[in-house]
């Protein structure tokens, strides 16, 4: 399989006012790659993930897209939050909030396809017009990706996007990733703490700790990964 970098992550080191919290991180991430971020609490994945999407600036070294960050589409998929049954926006509405406004006010007649697309993908079709207040947890979180691959991202993030639904939503929404993965070959990043799922979904693993890294394939992924250093097993968020 010939191999397509889609990032390249060099040197980089993070800085907060009163730790560091990456000295020299390098890793190259290939197109089409499904990669699992893993690490105990305050390792740094929300801190590399920030990095990614340019929320926060290396203190050195650099995160270089292939062939530019400007090609680069970066959909984000966020950690499953039990929206108010009172919300207003309906399924459909939720997942085009991202493309309303860009060109027109309204929806182009490419942006409404690309819509009906995302429904069909996750399966929402029939549920397009259900408040999205009142959908199931797997629902809403089906909605979350939907509106992150409607403007068919080439690099998916799922940050912690499974902590928080029941064991058979988490499968749901990972086989349907695991899908666009391999149909579309999209690239996908999931930061988790959950080691089974990471071990059964993604390809390589990235794990963060807070004295260093370690990379390699999902198979070599450590036992003890979330175990600290201190002898306890770490806390999950
Ligand atoms: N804006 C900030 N200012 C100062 N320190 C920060 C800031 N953001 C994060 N940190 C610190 O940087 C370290 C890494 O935090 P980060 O949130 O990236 O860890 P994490 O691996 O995502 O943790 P968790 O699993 O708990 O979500 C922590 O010690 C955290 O307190």
């Amino acid at each position: 399989m010939s191999q397509s970098p889609l990032l390249a992550v060099e040197h980089l080191a993070v800085n907060f006012p009163d730790h560091q919290v990456f000295q020299d991180l390098n890793f190259t991430l290939q197109r089409g790659r499904f990669l699992s971020i893993v690490g105990e609490n305050g390792a740094g994945k929300t801190t590399l993930i920030r990095t990614l999407l340019h929320q926060l600036k290396p203190s050195a070294g650099a995160i270089r897209f292939f062939p530019d960050r400007k090609a680069t589409r970066i959909g984000y998929v966020p950690q499953f939050r039990n929206l108010d049954e009172e919300y207003p926006l309906s399924i459909r509405d939720f997942i085009s909030l991202n493309l309303s406004g860009i060109h027109l006010p309204w929806l182009s007649r490419k942006e409404r396809a690309a819509v009906k697309e995302a429904l069909r993908s996750t399966n929402l079709t029939a549920l397009a017009k259900r408040p999205l207040g009142m959908a199931s947890g797997g629902e809403k979180q089906r909605a979350y990706l939907a509106q992150a691959l409607v403007e068919q991202p080439n690099l998916l993030i799922l940050d912690e996007s499974t902590a928080s639904l029941d064991n058979m939503m988490k499968y749901e929404l990972l086989d349907l990733v695991k899908k666009f993965n391999h149909e579309q070959n999209l690239t996908v990043i999931f930061v988790t703490h959950d080691l089974p799922l990471a071990k059964q979904y993604a390809d390589e693993y990235l794990l963060l700790r807070r004295d260093g890294y370690e990379l390699g394939p999902i198979a070599e992924l450590p036992e003890d990964a979330l175990i600290s250093e201190r002898g306890g097993a770490a806390a999950h968020a």
